[in-house]
């Protein structure tokens, strides 16, 4: 995931050379400070004049403390979720975003309307991580956004916490999950420095025997494995984009955002041709499928249409009965198969009826 920087994207200002708004997706385990830092990078950028676009998709917080120009509570109520599907609350939680998630696309047409006047989109995710990292809405809402802006994981750690290297592994082994499955640009926010400085965090990362020597004191399982986990991140830590920021002080915004134009610039030269590539062996996988099945159809088609005869309408019906066999997957298939297939057009023609295939 090295970047390849180009120097006159560099020397652009990069949030402003995209038409479309950033969107950072803000996911951390509960109590690092998500919120609080949405919060504070909201205010920061309404005082640069450059207020964001923010949206809250935790269904079950009780107040949202930042200007949230969309609001999952606002769509689906989670206590009622609960009752009606006798749910607890993860479930309740899981259950509202899959239910959000049918109406995504009203999210990303307005987030698209904001293009012109907004430079960052910001979505604050539940506490419990998993319930967005590992769930099919979250991942729907999160390849969705990639697909269409340039889009920014932001892992907010707790500082404080992490001091003991066993929280601190099992941050990073939380991060580094989420990184190589989104594979998208990402960015460490280290919050609460203005409590303790991220200073022995980013050595750890850098030396691993700062990290033992750490970790000396104790000989649990959990330590041992932490160990062994450090040697094998290596190659995690040295990609890893992490910033020092306080959610109460605000100090680490400007890094912040000059680690958020650094990851744009990495979606475009990284994410953005291995995404058209897969893009485009899909649709060739697609469109080769399509023509096995249309093959298939039509092989059936001439077998069963010789045992039946030769007149049109015995035909004809004979066509009716493989289509409602529906031995072809797609509807697709079907009028493609209909346009090509020369009885169907005659019958079609004496009856003036006209269909136009969509490809
Ligand atoms: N000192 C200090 N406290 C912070 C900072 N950021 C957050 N906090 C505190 O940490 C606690 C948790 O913060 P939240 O913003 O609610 O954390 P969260 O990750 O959104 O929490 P969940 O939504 O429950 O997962 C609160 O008491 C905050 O005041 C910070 O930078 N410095």
């Amino acid at each position: 995931m090295a970047m390849s920087v180009d120097e006159a994207k560099l020397d652009a200002k990069p949030i402003e050379r995209h038409k479309k708004p950033v969107c950072l997706i803000v996911l951390g385990m509960a109590g690092s400070g998500k919120t609080s830092f949405v919060q504070q990078l909201t205010a920061r950028l309404h005082s640069k004049n450059k207020p964001p676009y923010v949206i809250n998709l935790d269904p079950a917080c009780k107040e949202v403390p930042y200007p949230a120009n969309i609001d999952i509570r606002d769509t689906v109520n989670y206590k009622e979720v609960m009752k009606q599907y006798s749910l607890g609350p993860n479930g309740g939680i899981v259950t509202s975003l899959n239910l959000f998630a049918t109406k995504f696309d009203q999210v990303i047409q307005l987030v698209e309307k904001r293009s012109a006047n907004t430079d960052i989109a910001i979505f604050d995710t539940p506490g419990q991580i998993e319930v967005f990292t590992w769930s099919a809405s979250g991942t729907i809402i999160t390849e969705t956004l990639a697909a269409l802006f340039p889009t920014v994981v932001v892992y907010v750690m707790d500082t404080v916490r992490s001091v003991n290297p066993v929280t601190f592994m099992s941050n990073m082994l939380y991060a580094c999950s989420i990184l190589y499955k989104l594979k998208l640009p990402f960015i460490v926010v280290m919050n609460k420095i203005d409590v303790v400085k991220h200073d022995y965090a980013l050595e750890w990362m850098r030396d691993f025997d700062a990290f033992e020597s750490a970790l000396n004191s104790d000989s649990s399982y959990n330590a041992n494995l932490s160990r062994s986990l450090s040697l094998t991140l290596d190659e995690f830590y040295k990609d890893l984009t992490a910033v020092g920021f306080s959610a109460v002080t605000g100090e680490g915004f400007d890094e912040f955002l000059s680690a958020v134009d650094a990851a744009v610039i990495e979606y475009e030269t990284d994410y953005c041709p291995e995404h058209d590539r897969l893009k485009k062996l899909q649709a060739e996988a697609s469109a080769n499928e399509k023509h096995r099945q249309l093959n298939e159809f039509e092989a059936d088609y001439e077998e069963e249409s010789r045992q039946a005869g030769v007149s049109t309408r015995t035909r004809v019906s004979h066509q009716n009965e493989i289509l409602l066999r529906n031995r072809a997957n797609s509807v697709s298939i079907l009028v493609q198969w209909l346009c090509r297939n020369k009885v169907f057009l005659e019958a079609l023609d004496d009856l003036k009826i006209q269909i136009t295939p969509t490809e």
